[in-house]
């Protein structure tokens, strides 16, 4: 069901506020063929009234003949940016960019990203986004399991399901997903209350087993029999089980690239206002699945690309797979235990 303009204005005022923005500051909103006219409305008025200078740019949509997948996250790379010195030109002389079209994961990203310029991703539709509006509280807990996950060097990931991974870590950054954008420089996506890092390369090592009712992304589906992946030095060599293993093997293999079975970001979910059970309520047209994402307790785990945090894996071929039930330990230490958070509950 809709939410007001204002709800909905008050919402991104409240992110705008979270992300220090100033008056007088360059705030850029960057939009596409699929970008929600409410959520352009909403930011452009947030972004007037905290004083900002306020520019559009609006590209037109690639990738589509090529993807598959209308999800925006399901085909990475190439965006309506690559080859595009204007818009980039633009966006790196502002202080702000409201992503409202969907960069991740491309190179354009990070090149405006090292300029200094502040990102945060918002194409949720506008009843997830004020439901989900990130609070200090969602910061302070992300960065709390961040100081932990930094710090190790083995991240074991058990199920009652029949996962047993190790991934070795150390080779790459940790990202904290926490919905606003407080650094310059920073990234970040609105909804989130995540974190992950990256496996080093060729450190991914056992089986991981999807099982009954987790769920599949960019397919946005709850599988209805167990998937088993088998891990070994980083790729998933084999994936095995009922129509969801052909499915989602069948749509892996259209990409024609091996580097679409490599071991992405690991982590876990920490926002306790988004579900597991969300996704059952909306058409797969109308949600990238951020609930999905970021629900607390999940282990979530990517196949693809590892650019994002410096590596060198680009890959178009983007997958998600949020664990439940999952028990999530680092260096010996438990994080996470048969799907429950443990660090005391949210603030
Ligand atoms: O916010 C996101 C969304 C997708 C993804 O793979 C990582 N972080």
């Amino acid at each position: 069901m809709p939410v007001s303009d204002h709800q909905l204005t008050q919402a991104w005022s409240e992110v705008l506020r979270l992300s220090e923005v100033q008056p007088g500051q360059a705030v850029t909103i960057l939009t596409g063929a699929a970008t929600h006219p409410q959520t352009l409305r909403a930011a452009t008025m947030a972004a007037q009234a905290a004083g900002a200078i306020v520019s559009r740019i609006d590209l037109p949509p690639v990738n589509a003949d090529k993807a598959l997948s209308r999800d925006a996250l399901a085909y990475l790379g190439e965006t309506p940016l690559t080859g595009n010195p204007a818009a980039i030109a633009a966006l790196k002389a502002s202080d702000l960019v409201l992503d409202l079209m969907t960069l991740l994961f491309s190179p354009e990203q990070i090149d405006i990203l090292e300029s200094g310029t502040k990102i945060l991703l918002a194409v949720e539709p506008p009843e997830v986004l004020v439901r989900t509006v990130p609070t200090e509280a969602d910061r302070a807990r992300v960065l709390a399991a961040s100081t932990k996950l930094k710090k190790a060097k083995t991240m074991h990931v058990t199920s009652e399901a029949g996962t047993d991974v190790t991934f070795q870590l150390g080779e790459f950054p940790t990202i904290c997903e926490y919905g606003f954008v407080d650094e310059p420089g920073r990234w970040d996506h609105w909804p989130s209350g995540f974190l992950f890092t990256f496996a080093n390369e060729g450190g991914s090592n056992g089986t991981i087993v999807v099982d009954t009712g987790d769920i599949v992304l960019p397919q946005k589906s709850y599988t209805t029999a167990p998937i088993r992946l088998t891990i070994e030095k980083g790729y998933a060599r084999a994936i095995e089980g009922g129509i969801d293993a052909q499915l989602l093997s069948e749509y892996m293999a259209t990409f024609r690239d091996p580097e679409a079975y490599a071991m992405s970001h690991i982590g876990w979910g920490l926002q306790p206002r988004c579900h597991w059970s969300t996704l059952a309520m909306y058409d797969k047209e109308q949600t990238i699945a951020m609930d999905a994402r970021a629900f607390e307790g999940n282990f979530l785990f990517s196949l693809g690309p590892n650019n994002e945090a410096g590596g060198q894996r680009t890959t178009a071929c983007h997958i998600d797979i949020p664990l439940r039930n999952c028990t999530v330990s680092l260096d010996g230490e438990v994080v996470v235990r048969r799907g429950k958070v443990l660090d005391g509950g949210a603030a």
